[in-house]
């Protein structure tokens, strides 16, 4: 029996993988660009959250990638990059999450003259804002900015050492995405170079359009803590039709070093990274004990939400709530935090928070 919707939304939830410009609300989307004068596909919400969800489904993460373009449009001066923060976080808070890092390229907000300080700053300002809402209604909710460089762009170095300098101050690290095809991770091996040297975290989209060897250079060319999807990792795993399966060297550095997998199973499909949710790799990577995390990617383009990203494999792969927890745990272990906050995360909210609902 699968694990109905309203459990999953009472259990407390972390999510790792999860871009604040892919998460907003179509009604907001849709005051906003009439403020701003940006023409929209649609007008009406629940024909906004259609389009994005078709568009976003073509098979390909290039066209997938187009559709931010209305997003990226209402999210360019400090009052509604607060706007925006402020919702991702009630919304993810009303959801059940309990921590979260949300990801954005603080490149792509300069179009109306904000400096990348001040747009970090207006997040910063908008997901406490959000959080103290929550607050004052019962809920704790912790949500870090993960600071985005494009990947065929070239200010990465310098979005590294913003995020360095804001790592006291919301800031839980650094990420690279966009088209994967053509545009290797080593081309921004200054940033992290000056990453390390600074003792910062990152994760890195490897393994979704493009597979193994974007996988090799994101970990061991450019010391990646983490895998943004990673999902490919499946190519160099053997399955042979009898016997246990057989994993290639990378497979086995991912699996012996623990590197978090941030697994994003709607967006794969859409994506066209996985053929169904049925046949996504999440459930032999998680039969083979990766660090397997379960996340949304982006909430808009896949109308989805943690949650339901659960009731989906959850149904697919017959898991159940200790597999949720199982998962919430991996997440919490790999989230960009300190060791004190992980450990009070798992002992104090996670594991009460399932055993409250019998797992
Ligand atoms: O799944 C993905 N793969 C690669 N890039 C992505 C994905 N989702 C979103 N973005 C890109 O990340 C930027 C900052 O948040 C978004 O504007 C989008 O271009
Ligand atoms: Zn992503």
């Amino acid at each position: 029996m699968s694990v109905g919707l309203e459990a999953l939304q009472a259990a407390p939830k972390v999510s790792l993988h999860d871009h604040l410009d892919g998460g907003l609300r179509p009604e907001t989307i849709i005051e906003l660009a009439a403020e701003v004068g940006h023409e929209l596909p649609a007008t009406d919400a629940r024909e906004l959250r259609r389009w994005f969800v078709e568009s976003a489904s073509s098979g390909s993460l290039v066209r997938y990638l187009e559709t931010f373009k209305h997003t990226l449009a209402v999210m360019q001066t400090q009052v509604h990059l607060h706007r925006v923060a402020r919702e991702f976080v009630e919304d993810l808070a009303a959801d059940g999450v309990v921590y979260a890092e949300a990801r954005w390229a603080p490149e792509q907000h300069l179009l109306s003259g904000l400096t990348p300080r001040q747009a970090v700053e207006a997040v910063r300002d908008g997901l406490e804002a959000g959080a103290q809402a929550c607050r004052d209604r019962g809920r704790t909710i912790i949500v870090r900015q993960l600071l985005t460089g494009m990947r065929h762009a070239s200010a990465s170095r310098e979005i590294a050492e913003l995020a360095v300098d804001y790592r006291h101050d919301g800031v839980a690290g650094f990420d690279i995405a966009g088209a994967e095809a053509g545009h290797p991770p080593t081309r921004h091996l200054d940033a992290f170079d000056y990453l390390k040297r600074n003792n910062a975290y990152f994760t890195v989209h490897a393994g979704e359009a493009f597979g193994l060897p974007s996988i090799w250079e994101a970990l061991q060319l450019c010391g990646a803590n983490r895998l943004g999807h990673g999902v490919r990792i499946i190519d160099d795993i053997t399955v042979p039709d009898y016997g246990p399966p057989r994993l290639g060297d990378l497979a086995a550095y991912v699996r012996n070093m623990r590197i978090p997998l941030e697994l994003c199973p709607s967006s794969n499909v859409q994506t066209g990274a996985a053929s169904s949710i049925a046949e996504h790799p999440i459930g032999l990577l998680t039969d083979l004990r990766f660090r397997v995390t379960v996340n949304c990617d982006n909430q808009l383009m896949s109308d989805t939400t943690l949650s339901r990203e659960f009731a989906k494999v959850c149904e697919a792969f017959d898991y159940d709530l200790e597999d949720v927890r199982w998962f919430t745990i991996n997440a919490a272990k790999s989230a960009f935090h300190s060791f004190d906050l992980r450990l009070a995360l798992i002992e104090e909210v996670i594991k009460p928070g399932f055993a409250r609902l019998g797992a």
